[in-house]
């Protein structure tokens, strides 16, 4: 039951004393979901839910038929993240040092990593790069650099936290065909509100809230009405 699927059952958070998710339900199993609303409407909130980096003060989340409480420490093998700002995300001073971590991390005994490391950037087509100083990539090469040391970990879901921010237009269309080609279910949050082309399904939050959750058209034209009328 549920094996496959993300699952957060009336679940409430407080970060600061305040009420960041009050009590959500959602059952997500479609491939590509996206996640919209206001700054502080408590996106990245709900999906650092879904790999242990926070736990819900209320409610229960199971990711993939693992209690988020009792199995913390798994989620982050089934549930890959990229975050808005490569810089944070990596910690090695080359690509293939920084691939090889990814590749430990996984369970990869460490000289086997460093090793693996060329051919698992090769399935990127991305060799070439593996002793560029990673200060010497390009915004848009980084970002892809951090989607390639998580997919080596083989998650079966992969979220992205508004990774577009700092993309230039052309960048951002290849992550997203890059995306798109993924077998991973995707969970994607971004403010750039075309990026959802294709998806299966958009949530809106709003103050911790779902305030509309289905096709992704619908969803997005009744949020642009919501923001246009000042809200
Ligand atoms: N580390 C923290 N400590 C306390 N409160 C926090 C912390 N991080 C976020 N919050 C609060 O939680 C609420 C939800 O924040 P969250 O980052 O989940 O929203 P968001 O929808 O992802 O916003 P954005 O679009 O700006 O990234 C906000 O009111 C925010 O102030």
């Amino acid at each position: 039951m549920h094996g496959d699927s993300l699952l957060l059952e009336n679940v409430t958070l407080r970060r600061g004393g305040r009420v960041v998710l009050d009590s959500v339900s959602l059952d997500l199993s479609e491939r590509r979901i996206g996640l919209i609303g206001n700054n502080g409407s408590g996106k990245s909130s709900l999906i650092r839910l879904l790999n242990g980096l926070l736990t819900a003060d209320e409610g229960r989340v199971v990711v993939h038929g693992l209690d988020a409480k009792e199995k913390a420490a798994e989620l982050p093998r089934k549930v890959g993240f990229i975050f808005q700002n490569p810089d944070h995300q990596i910690i090695f001073p080359t690509v293939a040092e920084e691939v090889a971590f990814s590749l430990e991390q996984a369970g990869m005994p460490r000289r086997e990593a460093a090793k693996e490391a060329i051919p698992a950037l090769a399935r990127f087509g991305r060799d070439h790069w593996a002793e560029r100083p990673v200060h010497a990539l390009s915004e848009g090469e980084k970002q892809f650099l951090c989607i390639i040391a998580v997919l080596v970990m083989q998650p079966a879901v992969l979220v992205l936290d508004e990774p577009f921010s700092s993309l230039d237009l052309p960048t951002r269309r290849r992550l997203e065909a890059l995306i798109a080609g993924l077998p991973q279910q995707v969970i994607l949050i971004a403010h750039e509100l075309d990026a959802f082309a294709g998806y299966d399904r958009v949530i809106w939050l709003h103050e911790g809230k779902v305030a509309m959750d289905g096709a992704p058209e619908a969803v997005i034209t009744a949020y642009r009405a919501f923001v246009e009328a000042g809200g």
